[in-house]
């Protein structure tokens, strides 16, 4: 088109990093600040359209969620021609699922140290986005990115605390992103998720307690970080994950921590930890005693 569009004028696209029916995501450098973003592309949804509710959803939700360190940054959004972009926080170290994967490959497991560290930092995350009053409701390992501290052996004095936390917790911060399905917690709209990490509540359409799906879902990463076979999207394995029967791991978890999980994955979603329960819980508190 004649018109250079604010994408080509404000950014240098260096590769892409995804591909969806939901369109495509690209890593950039801001011409300008020199900063690398993680920028999605998507047809414009038809004016009026559920898919056009479903973008602006994301936009709010950015938009009321501000910044967290457990959140993935929103940095803008605007229409071009036929397409929505939103720009957002670039997470060098990949997401989740790619750490997964790649641990299997390398016949890797995560230590449970590093669960525990996984499990409290979504924890914060959510305790943030339910505290907004909001729910995720699309949470798992595709869907929560890394940021790799750069590697550089100097600690740096006068850092900001931020910084200091991922020098503090060896470097890995994990990020909840993608909130295309975030919904206000008591919204009787409900547009779900990947039906591997749904909540069998939801499914039979019940939201008194939307906050509680995301811990559900949750509960499902972690297992799948721990080394659990690929997650069924519907059947008896579907159901009876959600009747509290636990896939067997290739290493068992310590009881405490297998007790966690099993309650985040409680049939009953009255017995599962609430976010704000999860963040000061002591089976993951420093230190990782028990
Ligand atoms: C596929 N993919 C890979 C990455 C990089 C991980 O190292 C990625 C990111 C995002 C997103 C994303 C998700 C949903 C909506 C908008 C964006 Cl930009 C997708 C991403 C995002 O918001 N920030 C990312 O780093």
């Amino acid at each position: 088109a004649f018109m250079l569009s604010r994408y080509e004028s404000e950014f240098l696209e260096l590769e892409c990093i995804g591909v969806g029916e939901f369109g495509a995501v690209y890593k950039c450098v801001k011409r300008l600040d020199g900063c690398l973003y993680a920028i999605k592309r998507s047809r414009r949804p038809l004016a009026g359209s559920t898919n056009e509710q479903l973008a602006l959803k994301e936009v709010y939700a950015h938009a009321v969620l501000g910044h967290h360190p457990h959140v993935v940054r929103y940095y803008s959004a605007w229409a071009e021609e036929d397409c929505m972009i939103i720009q957002n926080e670039y997470c060098n170290g990949g997401s989740l699922s790619d750490a997964i994967v790649s641990k299997e490959e390398q016949g890797e497991l995560f230590t449970e140290d590093e669960l525990k560290d996984l499990l409290v930092q979504v924890s914060m995350g959510l305790k943030y986005i339910h505290s907004s009053g909001l729910v995720h409701l699309d949470i798992k390992p595709s869907n929560i990115f890394i940021c790799q501290r750069p590697s550089t052996s100097a600690s740096g004095e006068g850092e900001s605390e931020e910084e200091d936390y991922q020098n503090a917790s060896a470097g890995v911060v994990y990020k909840i992103g993608d909130l295309g399905h975030v919904n206000s917690t008591n919204s009787p709209h409900v547009e779900e998720g990947d039906s591997r990490f749904l909540a069998s509540e939801v499914l039979q359409e019940d939201y008194s307690q939307l906050p509680k799906a995301d811990i559900f879902a949750l509960g499902l990463t972690i297992l799948l970080a721990a080394g659990a076979p690929p997650l069924p999207q519907n059947g008896t394995e579907w159901h009876s994950l959600r009747n509290g029967e636990l896939p067997k791991l290739p290493k068992e978890l310590c009881a405490p921590f297998r007790g966690l999980l099993q309650l985040l994955l409680d049939p009953d979603l009255t017995k599962r930890p609430s976010a704000r329960e999860l963040c000061k819980h002591p089976v993951l508190r420093e230190g990782r005693t028990g």
